[in-house]
């Protein structure tokens, strides 16, 4: 890994945070689920994270996290309420524009880490590119630099089963940001890491935000919530006050 972080761009004017546009913006968010019974897995949800910011969200379980994570990710919509993508209302985007906009500005990287088992890394990495937007003449020399950003550019022939699952993890890291995403939203990414592999990937998430990108992380691991700059708690589809 060859961290490269660099100091967040300095203030161009006295004080520019009013008016800086969030990265994410939600407003009295609510999602339903029909039923029989009706569940409200969100209550009138409100967050924002700042452009560059860290943020884990953690909650028990069936408090909301993967609902939210769903809906930031443009998987899934609110029921009420407003989500805004770097200022843009997500809620009036057709279907084709939201997966325009997922593909641009958004990376994800999962629990069980979702590689494609017969396609090696760097085909792994190049794919969400072809969505992205980024020009072809770009695309391998991105996905390779990201892959070297994780520390595997000695692994780019390798197809993910020969891969330990810490390499796996990297590589979805790898594929999550060759795109430059706006946005990194990880679901549980050290759920089925040990430790010590956690530790690594907690480093490279350090590494990029250190970088300037902008990181929600739900986890139920306290040590690695405890690594984030800020905690999002939910409990039973509501933002708790912090601790
Ligand atoms: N598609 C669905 N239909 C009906 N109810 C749902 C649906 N998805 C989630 N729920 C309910 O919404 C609530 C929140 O679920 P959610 O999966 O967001 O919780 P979570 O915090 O991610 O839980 P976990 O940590 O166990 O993954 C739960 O009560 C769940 O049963």
């Amino acid at each position: 890994m060859t961290a490269a972080p660099t100091a967040p761009a300095a203030a161009t004017g006295p004080d520019p945070a009013p008016d800086a546009v969030p990265a994410i913006e939600l407003r009295d968010l609510t999602r339903s689920f029909p039923g029989p019974p009706e569940v409200q897995a969100l209550k009138g949800v409100n967050v924002s994270v700042a452009d560059g910011e860290y943020v884990a969200i953690t909650g028990p379980s069936g408090s909301g996290k993967s609902t939210m994570l769903n809906i930031l990710g443009l998987l899934d919509r609110p029921t009420v309420g407003e989500y805004r993508l770097g200022g843009v209302l997500t809620g009036t985007l057709t279907e084709d524009q939201r997966a325009a906009v997922r593909a641009r500005q958004l990376g994800f990287v999962f629990q069980a880490f979702h590689l494609m088992s017969r396609r090696t890394v760097l085909e792994n990495v190049l794919l969400p590119m072809l969505y992205s937007g980024t020009p072809r003449a770009q695309r391998e020399p991105r996905a390779r630099e990201a892959l070297q950003r994780v520390g595997l550019d000695h692994r780019v022939d390798f197809l993910p089963g020969t891969l330990s699952g810490g390499e796996r993890q990297r590589v979805a890291v790898a594929r999550a940001v060759a795109t430059r995403p706006r946005v990194l939203l990880a679901d549980e990414p050290t759920g089925n890491l040990d430790q010590a592999t956690s530790g690594e990937i907690m480093a490279l998430f350090e590494e990029l935000h250190a970088d300037g990108l902008t990181l929600v992380v739900i986890t139920h691991d306290e040590g690695v919530a405890r690594r984030a700059s800020r905690r999002i708690r939910l409990a039973d589809g509501r933002v708790s006050p912090a601790a």
